[in-house]
């Protein structure tokens, strides 16, 4: 693994990681890798870049930026159909996925994985209606909620984090269960129709920084993990979070949860859903996982 193509978005998360960015580079170079820096300016340039950054000439692509960035590589690979090998060097707020996979967090850590790591197999799900498609590596959510994570500003990222996300989500919890999704849902062997004020369909167990929300979900399992709360009021939703820390919601009679590799989704109202924390198009949508896998450097321990 000698040639390094990092993809970065300056604007992810704090937006103050330029310096360690820097000393990964210096101990790649160090090192007689072959490093280029591609920095982002806006949407769909981590996507254009991967897009065409071909494995014949590259051994890998080191992301550095938050789960949108990471989202538009994983988009480039697949609409390429290349094999390149991916790994994440976290800036976002969240970085559910790197968190999943736990990626080093420092430049050094990084270097020394980027020299004796492993590479995965990882699933990646594939969203499609009848004129687009969008891919998730880690979670396609449906509902006005899953909103929050493009809506919220990258400013009020930059200096609250998380909080900003959680500021935002509180805004938009009444709305959420006042007027509940009606979904219409279709598997494979299964037909049903739900009141829903959020549905989540996850590759990991990760999402929105909570760990265990899917605990069922694996990476490599050619399945995606489907959780559905189910139309009720704040105390029902209150304990199936408090339920979330040790996996027991799963369990609750106020959520649907199972597991599927494909799947189809439609409304009578206008719905969104959001592809690993970016706005991933409204419903009707097919929910299925992609014909090729991805390939992921990890830790080898
Ligand atoms: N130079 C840039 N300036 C502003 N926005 C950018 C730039 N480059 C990319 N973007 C936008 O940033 C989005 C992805 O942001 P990303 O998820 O990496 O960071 P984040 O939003 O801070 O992190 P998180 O998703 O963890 O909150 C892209 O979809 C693109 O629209």
């Amino acid at each position: 693994m000698k040639k390094i193509k990092i993809i970065s978005n300056p604007s992810s998360g704090s937006q103050t990681h330029a310096r360690d960015l820097t000393k990964l580079i210096n101990y790649l170079i160090e090192d007689n890798f072959v490093v280029q820096l591609f920095k982002t300016k806006g949407k769909n340039d981590a996507y254009n870049e991967a897009l065409n950054t071909s494995s014949d000439e590259w051994d890998l692509i080191v992301v550095s930026g938050g789960d949108g960035t990471v989202n538009e590589v994983v988009h480039g690979i697949c609409d390429s159909e290349s094999d390149i090998p991916i790994t994440i060097y976290s800036t976002g707020t969240v970085n559910d996925f790197a968190t999943y996979l736990n990626l080093p967090s420092t430049p050094y850590k990084l270097y020394r994985m980027i020299k004796t790591g492993k590479i995965i197999k990882s699933d990646v799900g594939k969203v499609s209606n009848e004129d687009s498609h969008r891919y998730f590596i880690n979670v396609f959510a449906v509902g006005n909620i899953a909103s929050v994570s493009y809506v919220t500003d990258k400013a009020q990222k930059a200096i609250f984090g998380r909080l900003a996300y959680i500021v935002e989500g509180l805004k938009e919890l009444p709305n959420t269960l006042n007027q509940p999704m009606e979904l219409k849902i279709k598997t494979n062997d299964d037909y049903l129709e739900v009141k829903s004020p959020i549905m989540i369909i996850s590759n990991s167990n990760t999402v929105g920084g909570f760990e265990n929300i899917c605990p069922q979900a694996k990476i490599d399992d050619q399945k995606l993990d489907v959780l559905i709360i189910k139309h009720s009021r704040l105390k029902e939703v209150a304990q199936i979070l408090i339920d979330a820390f040790s996996s027991k919601h799963i369990y609750s009679e106020d959520v649907l949860y199972f597991q599927t590799d494909t799947l189809t989704i439609e409304s009578n109202q206008t719905v969104p859903g959001d592809v690993d924390g970016e706005y991933g198009g409204n419903l009707p949508v097919k929910v299925e996982i992609n014909n090729k896998p991805i390939n992921i450097l990890v830790r080898s321990d």
